[in-house]
């Protein structure tokens, strides 16, 4: 636990922490358990500001509302279908290969639970991959990179070579966008902030 942290981080990403490392807001990591399962009239961009919502939610809840807690979360849609991780290598390549020569969303919602409220921010971004073939994607799974990620791959590993068209913020691709964290953690933070800071 650090001393001076100013948040939580309800996360057990990796990538979120290292991400959230480069802005200027020292944090600990809390760990929630939030189930990940979409509602059957639910839109993909009220899902997952849900389940960042919930996220953070857990948190503030989880450390008695001491420090603004942020969560946040990330899916892939195809054609209005939510691609999530995968839950094996049959699924691997049967995502892979919708996204296969074709464009999809990413879509990184991040919130805040604070005295205040909850904020939520939804940041979209469109994803082209160039077309793969069935053996490229049998070495990709084996790589190990896609087992964890929303829709079976990692852009910021061995799958950006798929992609051959990035519009919106790579940050969110990777799991939390950091213009729209930063802006939204000076908004929320500067009033509760303490002259120590
Ligand atoms: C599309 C894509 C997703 N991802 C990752 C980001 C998220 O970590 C993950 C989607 O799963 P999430 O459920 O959003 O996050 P998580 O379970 O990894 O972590 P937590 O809920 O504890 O915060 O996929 C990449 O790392 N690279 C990519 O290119």
């Amino acid at each position: 636990m650090s001393a001076c942290a100013v948040l939580y981080l309800a996360s057990a990403s990796p990538r979120r922490r290292e991400l959230l490392s480069l802005l200027d807001y020292p944090f600990d990591v809390l760990a929630v358990d939030v189930e990940e399962q979409r509602q059957p009239d639910e839109l993909p961009a009220e899902y997952v500001q849900r389940l960042a919502r919930d996220k953070s939610q857990a948190g503030w809840l989880a450390c008695g509302g001491q420090k603004p807690v942020l969560g946040a979360d990330t899916i892939v849609v195809f054609e209005q279908e939510v691609l999530e991780k995968p839950r094996d290598f049959a699924d691997a390549q049967r995502i892979l290969q919708l996204l296969s020569g074709n464009t999809h969303t990413v879509m990184t919602a991040v919130a805040l639970s604070s005295e205040l409220d909850c904020e939520v921010v939804l940041v979209s971004s469109q994803v082209t991959f160039r077309k793969l073939t069935p053996e490229e994607i049998r070495r990709y799974w084996q790589s190990g990179e896609p087992a964890d990620k929303a829709g079976a791959y990692g852009i910021q590993g061995i799958g950006g070579k798929f992609v051959s068209h990035l519009s919106g913020s790579y940050s969110a691709v990777v799991g939390l966008p950091l213009l729209e964290t930063d802006l939204l953690l000076q908004k929320v933070l500067s009033p509760l902030m303490t002259s120590d800071y």
